[in-house]
């Protein structure tokens, strides 16, 4: 049975697609089937995984609000073993479409059931929101994992997104595990960053992957390439952390 984990945080820019994008294909370069959800309207992790959406005939929206069948939708990618459901900026509307429907928070969960069995791991990249979208994706998912970015003002939000997450586990999917707080894009050089380091363990304790993601200029141009790290330069720093991540992800189940 494939686990589905999303990747949240309703911050912007503190590395949920990155994550995304390179654990998703990590994981698949160490022998893991592994499906890549989208359900940003950015369509960020769709292109960073080397899809090009305009070329999409039909994404994550046609599965949400048209109830397509998600197998119908699921492409390959350049990287063997990692499969994707595209999001394009049709996802949109989706917030608003979906607000009058029956089982709104439901849809994805009933979409994925179908194919769960197909994965070993099932990565959804979430939007910048705590609305319907990432609802749907935390309802689906067995385990959540939570970037933060070792910046200032790093824990800020973080309580409304536990709260969030207790509603979930309260209302709507009683299996949802927070599985890690992944620290991101440390800058070594700074104290602030050991500090932010310090803090985030402080507080959530053994929850904390003991894989950091540094600051990585390839982790960065890699999405432009539509690639990867991975396949991008698989030798750099980048690909090693991410490698790091995907071990320490697939030795916790
Ligand atoms: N470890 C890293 N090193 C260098 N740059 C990074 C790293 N992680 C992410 N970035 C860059 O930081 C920016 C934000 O990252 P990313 O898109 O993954 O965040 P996000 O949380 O998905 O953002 P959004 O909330 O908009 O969806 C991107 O330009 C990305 O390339
Ligand atoms: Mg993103």
């Amino acid at each position: 049975m494939g686990k589905v984990i999303s990747i949240a945080n309703q911050k912007g820019g503190v590395g949920k697609t990155t994550t995304s994008v390179n654990l998703g294909a990590c994981l698949a370069y160490i022998g893991k089937k592994v499906l890549l959800v989208d359900t940003d309207p950015q369509g960020n992790a769709t292109s960073g995984a080397g899809i090009d959406k305009g070329e999409v005939q039909q994404c994550i929206y046609d599965v949400l609000v048209e109830d397509a069948n998600i197998k119908e939708v699921i492409r390959a990618t350049a990287v063997d073993g990692l499969y994707s459901v595209p999001a394009t900026i049709q996802l949109a509307g989706a917030e608003i479409e979906l607000v009058p429907t029956i089982s709104r928070e439901v849809r994805l969960k009933r979409a994925i059931s179908a194919i769960k069995d197909d994965y070993d791991y099932i990565i959804i990249d979430c939007p910048p929101s705590l609305g319907l979208l990432t609802l749907n994706a935390l309802t689906a998912s067995d385990a959540v994992i939570i970037p933060v970015q070792c910046e200032y003002y790093a824990l800020e939000g973080l309580s409304q997104l536990l709260s969030t997450v207790r509603l979930v586990q309260k209302h709507l999917n009683h299996n949802l595990m927070i599985d890690g707080v992944l620290l991101t894009m440390l800058d070594a050089r700074t104290n602030l960053g050991l500090q932010v380091i310090e803090e985030v363990k402080k507080y959530f304790r053994d929850k904390v992957y003991r894989t950091i993601i540094p600051r990585n200029i390839r982790l960065s141009e890699a999405p432009s390439h539509g690639q990867p790290i991975i396949l991008y330069d698989p030798k750099s720093r980048g690909a090693e952390v991410y490698l790091d991540l995907a071990k320490e992800v697939a030795a916790n189940g």
